[in-house]
């Protein structure tokens, strides 16, 4: 059997080993008797265990008041309806951009001493990163926004808490400088055509979109009109060792209240902007064009597999020197992260928690209304049990746990179809680093776990792990996967898979 540690781990699979939560969630019943405010918030289940109602934007917000008070000492309010952050996962982003500059894949130039800085693109009314960065790194940061209401709060918090203050700037996005020619912008706002077309000139972007690039994947423009976002806000002469971002992910706001099991706020200006994510992140692209070696690493948090490709293929276009991602899950919400460079490489590799390749994913977009996550399970269990394989189904955390054979594995590359009692028997026992469930395997088998996870509505992400890599049949699994995608698309997307094997460079 996995031990309790190794079992906690496999559940929540990609929390990261240094974040605070990854082995100790938030204890609600023990905050709830030290922080009083906290208490009427904190029901209990039948079995005893303590929870909070998660659409309750009360509740929310005081949970991350008292975990960022009692975990890391720091004050922190936002109004009514702000976005709030969830703590544990924002800590995520702070610890991977921890092993981005502690990795030495890219020469270490211009910091000053050891002294990290970063640049927190839309910091919001929560501030949050900055605040995290700060108290638990010794980071400084310069912080933006557009919004009165983000400026004032973001302020407010970094005063609030006099141990760090000295760390963080709050820097105000001016839109005089401003991104669309001559024209009023969407949100009509006056605008420079000059600003825009000294940045060109000067430029080795190339602003016609290539076959690859966003008009092909996503049949509309989205160009970004907004106000500006590095260029125009970066001084002259500034240096930083990261930008990070948690962007304006989407493009209406009917697409942004989406998730009825959560309610952390966030207003228009917070959660949408025209052309939604993809349009934010390829501004941030083009800006890092102009800006270089300015910063060391730029990142940004994407929340579509599918833009997450679009944008990994426009970074390859604009001649960047190395591109990294990493995958940000909570709950049955799962984001991306996307870092690159200008730096030149120094060949060497970064920590294989980094670099994760032994888990593949796609996206099934224009689901048919009448199917939902669990319909997709299913599926899954039934497209791995035709060709014999066992599998063991967990409704609660939408996986399938799948344990093939040699033979299963090449049932399912042939579209075989087995009797399913005719399945071989296990022969031993072996334990998987993962601790899963899965552990009845042969040598000549492999085993690993499928998961899906709600994205908007009509479109899941589905990501299988491999959790034996040292399988001699380990191989087949990428085929396997792909065959699955083509089996789901053709079975739940309006638009049916075209070709087998369809190329993903995310993968
Ligand atoms: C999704 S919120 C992120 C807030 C916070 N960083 C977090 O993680 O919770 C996006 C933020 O970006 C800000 N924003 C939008 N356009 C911007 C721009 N051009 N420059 C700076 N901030 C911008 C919005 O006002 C909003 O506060």
């Amino acid at each position: 059997m996995p031990s309790k540690k190794k079992r906690k781990r496999a559940e929540r699979p990609t929390i990261h080993p240094r974040n605070k939560y990854s082995d100790n969630p938030p204890d609600f019943r023990l905050l709830a008797t030290l922080y009083p405010s906290f208490e009427p918030f904190v029901f209990y289940s039948r079995d005893g265990r303590p929870k909070i109602d998660w659409t309750d934007f009360n509740a929310t917000r005081e949970l991350t008041r008292i975990l960022l008070l009692h975990d890391h000492g720091l004050n922190w309010w936002i109004p009514d309806g702000q976005l709030c952050p969830t703590v544990p996962n924002r800590s995520n982003y702070i610890n991977w951009i921890e092993d981005l500059l502690s990795s030495d894949i890219i020469a270490r130039t211009h910091t000053d001493g050891d002294a990290v800085r970063g640049f927190d693109i839309g910091t919001g009314a929560n501030c949050i990163y900055p605040l995290l960065g700060a108290s638990l790194l010794g980071w400084s940061f310069v912080g933006s926004d557009v919004t009165n209401v983000a400026l004032e709060w973001a302020e407010r918090n970094v005063k609030n808490n006099p141990h760090i203050s000295e760390l963080i700037e709050i820097r105000k996005v001016e839109n005089s400088v401003n991104t669309v020619y001559g024209e009023e912008s969407d949100n009509g706002q006056s605008v420079d055509r000059e600003s825009i077309i000294d940045v060109r000139k000067t430029s080795t972007f190339k602003p016609e979109p290539s076959p690859s690039s966003l008009e092909l994947h996503s049949g509309v423009n989205k160009n970004y009109h907004g106000p500006p976002i590095l260029v125009g806000v970066v001084k002259d002469g500034e240096r930083f060792d990261f930008c990070m971002c948690n962007p304006p992910f989407f493009e209406t706001m009917e697409e942004a209240g989406l998730n009825p099991k959560t309610s952390c706020g966030g207003t228009l200006e917070e959660m949408v902007c025209p052309g939604g994510e993809l349009a934010f992140i390829s501004r941030i692209i083009e800006d890092s064009v102009q800006l270089k070696q300015s910063f060391r690493w730029y990142t940004s948090m994407v929340g579509r597999k599918s833009n997450l490709k679009i944008l990994m293929s426009r970074l390859r276009e604009v001649g960047v020197t190395i591109v990294k991602t990493t995958e940000f899950v909570q709950g049955q919400t799962c984001r991306w992260g996307l870092a690159w460079s200008f730096m030149p490489p120094t060949g060497k590799k970064i920590s294989s928690h980094v670099v994760e390749k032994t888990v593949l994913s796609f996206m099934l977009e224009g689901i048919h209304r009448q199917y939902s996550a669990i319909h997709v399970l299913q599926s899954v269990e039934s497209f791995f049990c035709t060709s014999g394989a066992s599998c063991k189904l967990n409704a609660s955390s939408f996986t399938v746990d799948v344990t093939a054979s040699n033979d299963h594995c090449d049932a399912i590359l042939n579209n075989e179809v087995q009797n399913i009692n005719e399945a071989v028997s296990h022969q031993y026992e072996q334990k998987t680093s993962s601790g899963s469930n899965c552990l009845h395997t042969a040598l000549t088998e492999q085993c690993f776990r499928i998961s899906v996870f709600q994205q908007i509505p009509g479109t899941l992400l589905v990501k299988g792990s491999l959790l034996q890599k040292e399988s001699p049949v380990a191989g087949a699994f990428s085929p396997i996967f792909q065959r699955l995608e083509e089996f789901l698309k053709n079975k739940f997307c309006r638009e049916k898979a075209l070709i087998y094997g369809s190329s993903n460079p995310a993968r």
